[in-house]
């Protein structure tokens, strides 16, 4: 019989997963092996040794050692150490990251701070620079943050294209919040370009690394970013609701004038001084006490990265999103659903997000329960996020596979 491009693809990726350098790491989560899950860009599996990690601190550092973990167990030094954990992979050096709040928070923090930074001496005195470009496909919580903290701060805000950046600055804005790849369409944004740009033109950036962060190599330190800001609960897989990070560049460090300096960015907390000393480096971002479980959650679920090469994964992401679109050509008829990821590898981040008309709601909710995990972002959107420490090529094959069945039994339905 000849090779049809179905049964091609089906034999490709038992051979690509055969040559997989990062197959092994799959065995450290905790996979429903009957699911192909491909939304690990929206809530990362649980590696194994979370669990466990979690009973001891529930029943021995909280039940045994109760208030004297804050010292005898790290938990009050733990923002800034598993800070340095998510610095090695996002390029950070030790000192630049520390954990803690929501996104959202960090958002406001870095937003805020990035303002101040360009003000006249003089408190109240008016901004030199009054300008905010938000990124204009952002995430809507960046959108919300950022709008709200240029009214805070007498400052207007400007939605502008992503890839626009650089050219739109001028020599009002004070900074620009950029997400590093959009959550929608999967667009990988040129960071050091934008940054270097922001930064002739006297602004400052803020990079939200949330789609990136454990996706694929980012090195805040080597482009020069200002501030990052990025959740963990992705593809660093801290679990429902982690802890967020905060970058600030060194520096910077000592003019970050947070806007909610908390006991716990204090220079001496326990001197529970009425008057506010901010600590140095990265503590000063902290706010208030940290979120210990979940926080030591996300620390357990850092050892998948041990001895992980961020660029190992980065090869294999761009393999599994190219197969993936391959196995789509030769699984779903002709012409029904079209990518609205970038092709180039370059503009690319670790998900591929396919229109398709009417029904892609329904076409999700049939994929699911056909057991392939995606998501569905309205309008049209059906997005597969591409994990590389456990997505499998053949996981990537079932999914196209099934997403052919779907739409060409909604078809037959139809006539
Ligand atoms: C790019 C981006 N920024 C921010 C968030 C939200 O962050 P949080 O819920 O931690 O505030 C998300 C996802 O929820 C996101 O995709
Ligand atoms: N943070 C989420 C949540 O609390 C519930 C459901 C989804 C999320 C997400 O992370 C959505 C995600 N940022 C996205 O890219 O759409």
């Amino acid at each position: 019989m000849s090779e049809t491009p179905a049964s091609s693809v089906f034999k490709e990726a038992a051979a690509l997963d055969a040559a997989d350098g990062l197959a092994a790491k799959r065995a450290e989560f905790d996979l429903d092996d009957t699911v192909v899950y491909l939304d690990g860009n929206s809530l990362g599996a649980p590696p194994r040794g979370v669990a466990g990690r979690l009973a001891d601190v529930v029943g021995r550092e909280w039940g045994r050692l109760g208030i004297r973990s804050w010292e005898e167990s790290g938990w009050w030094t733990a923002p800034e150490r598993v800070g340095d954990r998510i610095g090695r992979l996002v390029g950070a050096a030790p000192g630049q990251v520390v954990v803690g709040d929501s996104t959202s928070v960090n958002v406001f923090k870095a937003v805020v701070a990035a303002i101040r930074m360009t003000r006249g001496a003089g408190e109240g005195e008016a901004p030199l620079r009054d300008e905010v470009l938000v990124d204009a496909a952002t995430f809507p919580t960046d959108g919300y943050i950022a709008r709200s903290a240029a009214r805070m701060t007498g400052c207007r805000i400007r939605a502008v294209a992503a890839a626009d950046m650089a050219r739109e600055a001028g020599p009002r804005t004070a900074v620009a919040l950029v997400n590093h790849v959009d959550y929608r369409t999967g667009r990988l944004h040129d960071l050091p370009g934008t940054t270097a740009a922001l930064r002739a033109a006297g602004a400052h950036t803020v990079w939200d690394v949330c789609h990136s962060a454990g996706a694929l190599p980012v090195r805040l330190d080597a482009d020069g970013a200002d501030f990052a800001v990025g959740c963990t609960y992705k593809y660093l897989n801290g679990g429902p609701g982690a802890p967020a990070f905060l970058y600030v560049r060194r520096a910077l460090q000592d003019r970050f004038d947070s806007p909610l300096p908390g006991w716990n960015s204090h220079a001496d907390p326990f001197a529970m001084d009425p008057a506010y000393a901010p600590a140095g480096g990265a503590v000063r971002g902290r706010v208030g006490t940290p979120e210990i479980l979940s926080l030591l959650a996300l620390d357990a679920a850092l050892g998948v990265w041990d001895g992980v090469d961020l660029v190992a994964v980065r090869a294999k992401s761009l393999a599994l999103t190219d197969f993936f679109l391959r196995c789509v050509e030769a699984y779903v008829p002709e012409g029904r659903v079209a990518s609205v990821t970038p092709e180039a590898h370059a503009e690319r981040g670790s998900q591929v997000s396919l229109r398709y008309g009417s029904g892609a709601g329904e076409v999700m909710a049939e994929l699911i329960r056909r057991g392939v995990v995606g998501d569905h972002r309205r309008p049209d959107v059906l997005r597969f996020g591409f994990t590389p420490l456990y997505t499998r090529f053949a996981d990537a094959e079932r999914a196209a596979r099934v997403l052919g069945e779907v739409i060409g039994a909604r078809e037959g339905a139809r006539r």
